[in-house]
C-alpha cells in the first residue's frame, strides 16, 4: 500500500509541475539557445528539489496534516503566517482560475465540436470546476487514482510526440547562442513557475505520513520526472526551427501550428492539443488538492463529507467566479504568481529551516549545503523577483 502510495505521490508531483508552464516554455525560451535554456532549467530544478526537501527537513517536526499556515505561525510568528497565507491563496487563485478559464474554454470548443451543440464558454468552466471540484472533495485518493489514468496518457502521448519530432530536429539549431542577455532575465520566471509544485507538498505528506525517506523519494523523483521532459521539449522545439521562427510563433497555437507544417502531419496537431488539456487537468487536480487542504487547515475542517462539501465551496467558487466574469484578468495575475510563487516555495522555506536549525541544532534529517545553500537560494529568489519586476516596469522584454 505504502508503496503504491509513493508512486502515487510522486505522480501527484510530476502532474502538478508539469502544467501551463511547460506548454510556456518553447516560447519563453525561444531567444535563448539551448544550451542557455538547459542550463536555467537545470539550475532552477536543482533550487526547486533543494526547497522541497527544505519542507520536508521542516515537516518532520510538526503534526502529519500540518499546511504552510502551520509551519510558518511557528517558526515566524503572526506576520509569517499572514505573508505565508497571502501568498498561497495568491498563487493558488491565480492558477485555478487561470486553469478553470483556459481548461473551460479548451473543453466548451470540444463539446460544441464533438456533439454539435452551441455552449457558451462559461459552461466549460462550470462542468471542468464542478468535476475536478467533486474528485478533489471526494478525497487524495481518488485524486491520486484520476491523476495516474491522466498522467499516464499524458506521458504517452508525450512519447508519441518525441518520436514523431525527432527527425525534424536539426543538430544546427541547437547550437544558436542568445539572441539578447535580456532574454535569459525574461525567461526566468517562467522557467521557474514551470518547476512549481510545492503548494502540494503538506497533502503529500499528509497522504504518505511521516515517512521521511519515502517523502523524500517522492520529491527528488516527482521533480526529476519534469526536468527529463523539459530537456526533451526544448530539444524538439529548440531544435526543430530556428530562434527567430520560434520568437515569431504567436503563442502556443502558433507554436503549434509551426511545429505541425514542419513534420506535415495533422497528428502532431491533435497529439499537443490533447497533451495541453491534460497538463492542464493534472496540474489543476494537484494545485486545487494543495488549495483544498489549506483551506481545511485554516478553517479547522474536518474529513466529514459535510465539513469537506464546505471547504470545497471556498476552494472552488471564488476562482471560478473570477473565470467567469473576468476571464481575461488572469495574464497578469499570472505575472505576480511567479512572485508568489518565490515567497512560498523559497523565501519561506530558507527561513523557516534556518530558525528551525538555530533552535534545534541536533536536527534528525538535514538537507546538505548549510548555511551557504540557504543563502544562495535566497540569492536566486531575489534575481527572480527582481527579474518579474523589470518585465513588468518594461524594463527588459517580456515574453509569452
Ligand atoms: N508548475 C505548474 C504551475 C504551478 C506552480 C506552483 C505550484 C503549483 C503549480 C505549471 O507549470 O503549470
Amino acid at each position: 500500500m505504502l508503496k503504491n502510495k509513493t508512486i502515487g505521490s510522486m505522480l501527484i508531483v510530476a502532474g502538478t509541475t508539469i502544467g501551463a508552464g511547460m506548454l510556456a516554455l518553447p516560447i519563453a525560451s525561444a531567444g535563448l539557445g539551448f544550451t542557455t535554456a538547459l542550463s536555467l532549467i537545470l539550475l532552477t530544478w536543482v533550487l526547486m528539489t533543494y526547497t522541497a526537501l527544505l519542507m520536508l527537513e521542516l515537516h518532520q517536526y510538526a503534526d502529519r496534516d500540518a499546511t504552510l499556515n502551520t509551519l510558518a505561525k511557528s517558526w515566524l510568528g503572526k506576520r509569517g503566517q499572514w505573508v505565508a497565507n497571502f501568498s498561497v491563496m495568491f498563487l493558488f487563485y491565480a492558477l485555478c482560475a487561470a486553469y478553470i478559464a483556459g481548461g473551460g474554454a479548451q473543453l466548451q470548443e470540444k463539446l460544441n465540436n464533438g456533439l454539435s451543440l452551441s455552449l457558451a464558454p462559461q459552461v466549460g468552466s462550470v462542468i471542468l470546476a464542478v468535476v475536478i471540484g467533486t474528485v478533489v472533495t471526494l478525497g487524495t485518493s481518488k485524486v491520486d487514482k484520476l491523476n495516474r489514468v491522466l498522467f499516464t496518457i499524458k506521458v504517452c502521448v508525450l512519447a508519441s510526440l518525441f518520436y514523431m519530432l525527432t527527425p525534424y530536429v536539426h543538430g544546427q539549431h541547437l547550437l544558436e547562442m542568445p539572441i539578447e542577455q535580456g532574454l535569459i532575465l525574461s525567461a526566468i520566471p517562467v522557467v521557474f513557475t514551470s518547476f512549481g509544485f510545492h503548494g502540494s507538498i503538506p497533502s503529500i505528506v499528509k497522504y504518505v505520513g511521516l515517512d521521511i525517506k519515502t517523502l523524500r523519494k517522492v520529491m527528488v523523483a516527482g521533480a526529476a520526472l519534469p526536468l527529463v521532459i523539459y530537456i526533451f521539449w526544448q530539444l524538439l522545439s529548440q531544435g526543430m526551427m530556428s530562434q527567430s521562427d520560434l520568437l515569431q510563433s504567436q503563442g502556443l497555437p502558433g507554436f503549434v501550428s509551426s511545429v505541425a507544417s514542419i513534420a506535415h502531419s495533422p497528428h502532431v496537431a491533435t497529439a499537443v492539443n490533447i497533451f495541453a488539456d491534460l497538463a492542464l487537468a493534472t496540474s489543476f487536480l494537484g494545485v486545487s488538492l494543495g488549495l483544498f487542504d489549506f483551506f481545511a487547515d485554516a478553517f479547522k475542517k474536518g474529513d466529514g463529507s459535510k465539513d469537506r462539501i464546505k471547504t470545497a465551496l471556498i476552494t472552488f467558487i471564488p476562482p471560478l467566479g473570477f473565470a467567469l466574469f473576468y476571464p481575461q484578468g488572469f495574464i497578469m495575475a499570472l505575472g505576480y504568481a511567479a512572485i508568489a510563487l518565490v515567497i512560498l516555495a523559497v523565501f519561506l522555506p530558507v527561513a523557516m529551516v534556518y530558525k528551525q536549525r538555530s533552535s534545534k541544532p541536533d536536527a534528525g534529517y538535514q538537507v546538505k549545503g548549510g548555511n551557504i545553500g540557504l543563502a544562495l537560494a535566497a540569492l536566486f529568489g531575489v534575481l527572480i523577483i527582481s527579474a518579474q519586476g523589470l518585465q513588468m516596469a518594461g524594463l527588459i522584454p517580456a515574453i509569452g
